[in-house]
């Protein structure tokens, strides 16, 4: 599928956080989670995702679903339209309709969910997803949905830590990046979802060739926020 120049936005953003000895880090604002409960806290999430910009998250992630996480696409919107950069939007996506109205709300990277969709829905929601403009952020959580995925001609491969059918029992750890990582050829950019906190981890994942990480949770519950995202930023300075 091609695509017209400037539409590769969220992983050039990425690369470039790389290129100048940043972590690539995409920094998750989520109303709530099924593990942790209420995560915004009161707080403006417009002064959170400024805060997130201004201490050198790569890009922005914004959860839409609403049952497990308390999100909407008019959360999406106002975050998306508040910052320079590339927002990926996290949601269950099936339809195709879903997509449109995604993009419509300011996402620039569209999460698509192995897990959750058969073959066929998997390879139509990505061709839709690219006619719309948008990259995919591709989620897998292990081996047979990796093996699924790599199939597709991606942008971008998500490891969850978590598997998204366990909810709230799921722990999750960044050793299922690690392992599933040995599997994913080289050239493919790999993003390591959920579970991250501390920069070591974060670390381990690039050197072990990924691209990415992707963190919510441990930047939500920070009692400073700015300092957990700088901290994570510069996991990979000596
Ligand atoms: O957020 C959860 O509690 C959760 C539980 C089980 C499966 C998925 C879950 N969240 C969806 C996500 O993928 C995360 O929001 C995202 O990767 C950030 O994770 P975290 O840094 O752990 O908040």
């Amino acid at each position: 599928m091609n695509r017209g120049a400037g539409e590769r936005r969220f992983t050039a953003a990425l690369q470039a956080a790389y290129d100048a000895g940043r972590l690539p880090l995409i920094s998750e604002i989520k109303v709530r989670s099924p593990k942790e409960g209420d995560l915004l806290a009161g707080r403006d999430p417009v002064v959170l995702a400024r805060t997130m910009v201004a201490s050198g998250a790569a890009c922005l992630s914004v959860v839409t679903e609403g049952p497990n996480f308390g999100g909407g696409l008019e959360l999406l919107q106002t975050v998306s339209s508040a910052v320079p950069l590339p927002v990926l939007c996290k949601d269950f996506v099936t339809e195709p309709k879903q997509v449109w109205e995604r993009r419509d709300a300011g996402a620039a990277c569209l999460l698509l969910m192995v897990s959750q969709l058969d073959w066929s829905q998997l390879k139509a929601l990505h061709a839709e997803a690219h006619r719309a403009g948008l990259e995919t952020l591709v989620e897998v959580h292990d081996e047979d949905e990796l093996r699924l995925a790599l199939t597709l001609d991606l942008d971008l491969l998500g490891i969850n830590n978590r598997d998204i059918r366990q909810l709230e029992r799921d722990e999750g750890t960044v050793a299922n990046t690690l392992r599933l990582l040995d599997s994913v050829p080289p050239g493919v950019q790999t993003i390591s979802e959920s579970a991250i906190s501390e920069p070591l981890e974060a670390r381990q994942v690039i050197e072990a060739g990924g691209s990415g990480v992707l963190v919510g949770t441990a930047i939500l519950k920070a009692t400073d926020p700015a300092a957990a995202v700088r901290r994570l930023v510069q996991a990979l300075e000596d």
